[in-house]
């Protein structure tokens, strides 16, 4: 479910309200629970020193006892158990809407993005707010009804009692306060380290090799080592001030304990008050604190939530710009006949557009090569027919063989691009990316129609064979048939291609142009190339200048 505009710390809390209500509401019945226990405690204390009972006398008063113990940590743990299962709820769905979000903002709007920063984000990120959920928002609201409850007790036994506590207690929040402001800037500052530490360790990794080439492999390791010290220090400046804060609450509380203590104290010995009461006074004191030690401890879970939440909201304040289907495409059977580029003006700024009152019509069975020079904005092009990228002006439509627009046409499409990506897994698992419950049949015939299936059959265990992460063990002609077969899985009715055989040899480049010119037919083929080899299979050559398309074997301009 989709909550726009709530994406805030508070506003995802009150997504999870009911969970969180009935934590407290199970929490506020275990906070009754022990004040009951320890008035029960002091009873029975009291009646067996002072007034001569037998232990069997007490026996229904340790049964109400132990009664109440087991109820209290019943509830507690179910407590606990609402608290953690509302946060984890709420994070998941947290995760995958951002990452609904992050595919709505598509590729180009995820240019200036790192891939580090995301991926710390969606993993560390928003697990940072699970203990805010889980811990903090439940403690915060118990930080009110044990302390009150506790304060209500003791005004009824002891006026002096209840003066010390009330006045002491508040000291607590306000100092943790005080704390928090400085403490959130350290934390500000560990959230920062940890994004760039995270870009900075992807990078390295995936740069590996051209750093090992310029010999710059130790600069970079030691850049990353010194992240990770610095990440370190932080950290250790985080604990320091947990320790503090922690420290600084035991001695009020401990001092104000011994207060009420001493007063009661010289009380009893005076003959002036009695025992029970002073006994349930001082075993009430400590559990005035608990509450607020506890807030104390998740404190920093509020603090790492709120640093962490800056990276989610600018990852949910990116705009969306690819194109976003809800539901599904109710016209997919009808077959398209045509894309048609009507007067197109886009690009990145509006100022300075890459195609400029472009035009031009695709046409099924007609397969067409979109070249030019670099930069031209071919890129630009495969962009907006994938949807990627809406016009600033014009129209980009699919027809049918009645000359119908189609609106969903975009889910018909299969795209390669120009350095297809492969998964860590055997030939088959990923050809069946594009589907799950393809059989070895009709991944067959796919890989045939690619010019694939030859050189996967030659290898060690077939279409069983684990190729790495990018096709480690694959020539670059290999991955592009193999990329071809996954995509031609799916059957799409327009079938797009960016620059398949820029890196290829010779021979290599042939068999996979004449690959693609045979997974044309029947559809809407569009490939971007500059060589010969690929140009030579097009029924259609559109040329990229100045921003406009000009087409046809001869080069004639389609559209102004
Ligand atoms: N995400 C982006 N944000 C801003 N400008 C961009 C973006 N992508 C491309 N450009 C700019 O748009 C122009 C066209 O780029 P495009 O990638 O479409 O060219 P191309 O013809 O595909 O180039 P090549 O053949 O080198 O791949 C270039 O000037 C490029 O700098």
């Amino acid at each position: 479910m989709d909550y726009p505009g709530n994406r805030t710390l508070i506003g995802f809390t009150r997504r999870i309200g009911l969970w969180l209500g009935a934590a407290v509401v199970l929490g506020g019945a275990a906070a009754i629970m022990l004040v009951l226990q320890l008035a029960v405690l002091a009873r029975i204390v009291s009646d067996l020193a002072f007034h001569n009972h037998a232990i069997s006398d007490e026996r229904a008063g340790l049964t109400l006892l132990l009664a109440l113990l087991a109820g209290r940590a019943l509830l507690q743990w179910a407590a606990d158990m609402v608290a953690n299962e509302g946060s984890l709820r709420l994070t998941a769905a947290i995760r995958g809407e951002l990452l609904r979000h992050l595919f709505n903002v598509g590729p180009v709007g995820l240019t200036g993005q790192a891939t580090g920063h995301m991926v710390t984000v969606l993993g560390d990120g928003i697990a940072a707010l699970e203990p805010y959920f889980a811990q903090y928002v439940p403690r915060a609201a118990m930080m009110v009804v044990l302390p009150l409850l506790v304060l209500g007790m003791v005004a009824h036994l002891d006026a002096w009692s209840f003066v010390i506590l009330a006045c002491t207690g508040p000291l607590i929040p306000v100092f943790m306060a005080l704390v928090g402001y400085r403490a959130q800037a350290i934390m500000d500052r560990q959230w920062t380290q940890l994004l760039l530490l995270g870009s900075a360790f992807l990078d390295t990794l995936q740069g590996l090799t051209t750093l090992r080439l310029f010999g710059r492999a130790r600069d970079a390791v030691a850049a990353v080592a010194g992240m990770a010290d610095e990440y370190r220090a932080t950290t250790m400046s985080v604990m320091k001030v947990a320790f503090l804060t922690s420290a600084v609450l035991e001695f009020f509380a401990s001092l104000s304990i011994a207060l009420v203590a001493v007063v009661f104290g010289a009380r009893l010995l005076d003959g002036k008050a009695d025992f029970q009461s002073a006994f349930l006074v001082l075993l009430l004191a400590p559990e005035y604190f608990m509450p607020l030690r506890a807030f104390s401890a998740s404190y920093h879970a509020r603090q790492n939530a709120t640093a962490a939440m800056a990276g989610i909201s600018q990852l949910f304040a990116l705009p969306e710009t690819a194109t976003r289907h809800a539901t599904r495409d109710s016209a997919a059977g009808v077959p398209l006949v045509a894309i048609r580029c009507e007067d197109v003006t886009a690009g990145y700024q509006a100022d300075a557009p890459v195609l400029s009152h472009a035009g031009c019509t695709f046409r099924r069975n007609a397969l067409t090569v979109i070249t030019g020079e670099s930069g031209v904005g071919k890129t630009t092009l495969i962009r907006l027919l994938l949807g990627l990228l809406q016009p600033m002006q014009g129209h980009v439509t699919a027809v049918d063989e009645c000359g119908m627009p189609h609106a969903r046409w975009q889910d018909r499409v299969g795209w390669v691009p120009q350095q297809p990506r492969l998964i860590h897994g055997t030939v088959a698992e990923n050809l069946r990316l594009a589907d799950p419950m393809a059989d070895m049949d009709t991944l067959r015939a796919v890989a045939a129609q690619a010019d694939a299936l030859s050189f996967i059959e030659a290898l060690p265990q077939g279409f069983d064979t684990p190729v790495g992460e990018r096709g480690a063990c694959l020539s670059g002609g290999q991955v592009q048939r193999l990329a071809l077969a996954r995509v031609l899985l799916r059957n799409p009715q327009v079938l797009i291609l960016d620059e398949p055989t820029a890196s290829l040899d010779l021979q290599s480049e042939q068999r996979v142009a004449a690959a693609i010119a045979r997974a044309a037919v029947g559809r809407i083929g569009i490939v971007v190339a500059h060589r010969p080899a690929m140009i030579a299979q097009a029924a259609q050559v559109v040329r990229l200048r100045d921003g406009r398309l000009f087409s046809g074997p001869s080069t004639v301009e389609c559209a102004a």
